[in-house]
């Protein structure tokens, strides 16, 4: 029996049919696989025809239906492995295949498509246009460098001949191979060979730096090794799956990237994946958490945690997606919540109640109560901070304690008697707090470490998304969840995202990610213009790396090599008088992305910096006729309307068109977020990232389109994306 695999283009034709259609589409392909290869190339009602006038000797069509084609790959080196590309109408598969020729990546050893036809043409006129031009795009960079990164011959003359950068975007894939065009893009924005050697070869595996010393790759490897654009259909059920189930594709398809660290067969201790907004960090959790649970013993159980319920939720809906119904089984052995709600559990499982979780405003009211009788030089706020970043960060439990440690992240000196006096509050604070039977999370969080440090783990695996913003107790949680061990423990986030504040050591909370850390690169979310645009709001600010801020010299993280694949209008910025104005105009905007883009409601959202813009949004929208919802009232995916929300809900999400309003001076940064640089330089600068990075998460949710806008002083945070 021949072995399947489908394209992204076979897919996506797929999806696109007529349900009838697709049935005999399916047929079709069951009978391909119930034949041999000697019986498929006899078969009469296959129909395995070679086209006369295609440029790839085995490219293949065979009959659907009466009317529609499928272009097929077909080996000729004796192997086994088919490829399905592309099923259309008649006319438009002959012709579609006759132009493509297909061929092995040097470097990656993945396998590319290219219209050589096309890209003929383009040589020819190219070479013309380029005879006069006084220096040529590529020319500081030789043959050999170019074709020990994966150029080929075809490839080579056309770079050779583009002048502008514009000249290479004209030929951009699918007409150029997908994995050489992005070598060249690179080195056109002026990246060095070594840097795209990095990001874009040695990153899939390649270890062979000379295109000469490389061992010659099979079609059926770079099929294999194309797990972003091609899936082998492993098995009936598979191709049931992919047929039958509610597409979506990153089920299927995976970046190599993703795949080499969701698929991994062990790693010897705790995993990091991270990447800019959008680059499929969930995605590979999700993926993550699948290969566990197929490859694990039948008792193994997981823990898979993001930031907030509603997240949770959703995280919870993908993966029995990803699962289908032929592994749904599995997902008992999976508990998909908050670090915050299984610390209230484990507090009320081993005490018979949990405290009740105290509001941010309650909890500058206790430490009012608490300063009450002294005659302290600190602020709620500093006292608050103190507490949380200092002592349930390291997890102290007494005064001597306290006294002898060092205030890692503090910018202000305390001395002994002063740290006496502190402790003296926070004792007050925490005895006051239990005697309401309330707690802070943070507070629930070091309980519940205690606790289960005391009781043993839990789980055998432990995945964790948005790990970005996890406070060190919350990391105590999820350490003493799992015992250390092979494959312990995946983690994905960003540090660029991170809005609260909480300053981590993996390291010393023992969780030793070295030589098991990756970055995805590839945003498939937004457009580039978004992408570029947003990433811009972070110019000069200095990211850390992730739970690694006990480093305070280097350890910088950083965009570099960010990108996406798609295209669109840049983001539009507006400044406006009031903000009835401002108002009107989003009103405007919505109707546009709607009527215009057709765009559906629920698609596209609004959000702003605090609720009461939120509300206000509402309103406006409402009455002008417009229907939509709060984010926070939890609407379902039956609900129309524009979602609406402060930007701290907004995380995790993602919209086909995002209107961030109200970007103005006096809420970003919002000065009474932002410690004062005399009470605490180095929080200061901390309070003032984590707000940049607010206006970054915000604006990242965007898929196709991007509108901010503000009423009155502009905030300063819009200066790097200023006009
Ligand atoms: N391999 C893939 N193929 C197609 N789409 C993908 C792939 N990986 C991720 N995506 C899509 O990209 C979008 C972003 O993915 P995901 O939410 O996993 O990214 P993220 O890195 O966790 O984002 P953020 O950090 O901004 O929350 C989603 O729509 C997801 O379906």
């Amino acid at each position: 029996m021949p072995r399947l695999a489908l394209s992204d283009d076979f897919v996506a034709d797929l999806i696109s049919l007529q349900r009838p259609v697709q049935k005999e589409v399916g047929d079709a392909i069951q009978m391909f696989r119930s034949l041999t290869v000697p019986q498929l190339h006899a078969s009469k009602g296959m129909h395995l025809e070679k086209l006369e006038r295609s440029r790839d000797p085995r490219i293949r069509t065979i009959r659907v239906t009466r009317s529609y084609r499928g272009v097929l790959l077909a080996p000729d080196d004796g192997s086994d492995l088919f490829t399905l590309l592309r099923v259309a109408p008649h006319d438009e598969a002959i012709n579609w295949a006759c132009k493509r020729a297909y061929s092995v990546n040097g470097a990656t050893g993945g396998l590319e498509v290219r219209n050589v036809e096309a890209l003929e043409q383009m040589e020819t006129y190219f070479e013309t246009k380029a005879v006069a031009a006084p220096a040529r795009l590529f020319e500081q960079h030789s043959d050999t460098v170019l074709r020990d990164l994966g150029i080929d011959d075809q490839v080579l003359r056309l770079a050779r001949v583009c002048v502008t950068a514009d000249d290479l975007a004209v030929m951009a894939p699918p007409m150029m191979p997908a994995d050489q065009y992005e070598v060249l893009e690179y080195l056109s924005a002026g990246c060095s060979a070594e840097d795209v050697w990095e990001q874009l070869i040695a990153s899939r595996g390649q270890t062979v730096r000379t295109a000469e010393d490389r061992p010659s790759v099979s079609l059926t490897e770079a099929i294999l090794n194309t797990s972003d654009r091609i899936v082998e259909v492993s098995g009936p059920g598979e191709l049931e799956r992919i047929l039958t189930e509610d597409f979506t594709r990153w089920r299927v398809f995976l970046h190599p990237a993703q795949r080499r660290y969701a698929y991994h067969p062990g790693f010897n201790g705790p995993a990091q994946v991270t990447g800019g907004p959008g680059t499929g960090k969930t995605v590979v959790a999700l993926h993550r958490v699948r290969h566990l649970l197929r490859t694990g013993r039948k008792d193994d159980r997981i823990l898979l945690t993001t930031f907030t319920n509603a997240m949770a939720a959703a995280l919870r809906d993908s993966l029995a997606l990803l699962l289908g119904e032929a592994d749904a089984h599995l997902l008992e052995r999976v508990e998909v919540t908050t670090v915050d709600s299984l610390a209230a559990r484990v507090v009320r499982e081993a005490r018979g109640s949990a405290p009740r979780p105290l509001s941010a405003a309650s909890e500058k009211g206790a430490w009012t109560r608490a300063a009450a009788r002294e005659d302290l030089p600190w602020s709620e706020q500093f006292l608050a901070q103190e507490f949380r970043n200092v002592v349930l960060a390291q997890g102290l439990r007494t005064p001597e304690d306290y006294l002898r440690c060092v205030r890692r992240g503090r910018g202000t000196q305390v001395g002994r008697v002063q740290r006496a006096r502190l402790w003296r509050v926070m004792e007050r604070f925490t005895t006051d707090l239990a005697s309401r039977d309330s707690a802070t999370y943070t507070q629930l969080c070091d309980q519940a470490a205690r606790i289960l440090a005391d009781s043993g783990p839990r789980y055998r695996h432990v995945v964790v998304d948005e790990a970005q913003d996890l406070h060190p107790a919350q990391w105590r949680v999820l350490r003493a969840c799992v015992a250390p061990q092979a494959d312990d423990m995946f983690l994905v986030g960003d540090p660029h995202q991170r809005i609260y504040d909480s300053r981590v050591s993996l390291r010393s909370l023992g969780v030793h990610v070295r030589g098991r850390t990756s970055r995805l690169r590839l945003n498939y979310r937004s457009t580039e213009e978004i992408l570029r645009w947003s990433s811009a709001l972070l110019d000069g600010q200095q990211v850390g790396r992730l739970g690694e801020d006990d480093d305070d010299d280097g350890g910088r993280d950083s965009l570099r090599g960010y990108r996406s694949e798609l295209h669109g209008r840049v983001p539009a910025a507006r400044g406006h008088t009031t903000q009835d104005k401002e108002l009107s105009a989003l009103v405007e905007q919505i109707r546009t992305w709607s009527e215009q883009d057709g765009v559906k409601l629920s698609e596209i959202a609004v959000c702003a910096r605090f609720n009461t813009l939120v509300d206000a949004v509402i309103a406006r929208l409402r009455r002008e006729g417009t229907a939509a919802v709060a984010v926070k009232d939890d609407p379902g995916p039956g609900t129309s309307g524009v979602r609406v929300a402060t930007m701290h809900a907004m995380k995790g999400l993602e919209f086909r068109c995002v209107a961030v309003v109200g970007v103005t001076s006096a809420v970003l940064p919002f000065a009474p977020q932002v410690t004062p640089a005399e009470v605490d330089p180095v929080q200061h600068q901390q309070d003032l990232l984590a707000e940049h990075c607010l206006l970054f998460v915000a604006c990242t949710r965007a898929r196709d389109a991007l509108a901010i806008s503000w009423s009155g002083q502009r905030s300063p945070m819009l200066d790097p994306v200023a006009d």
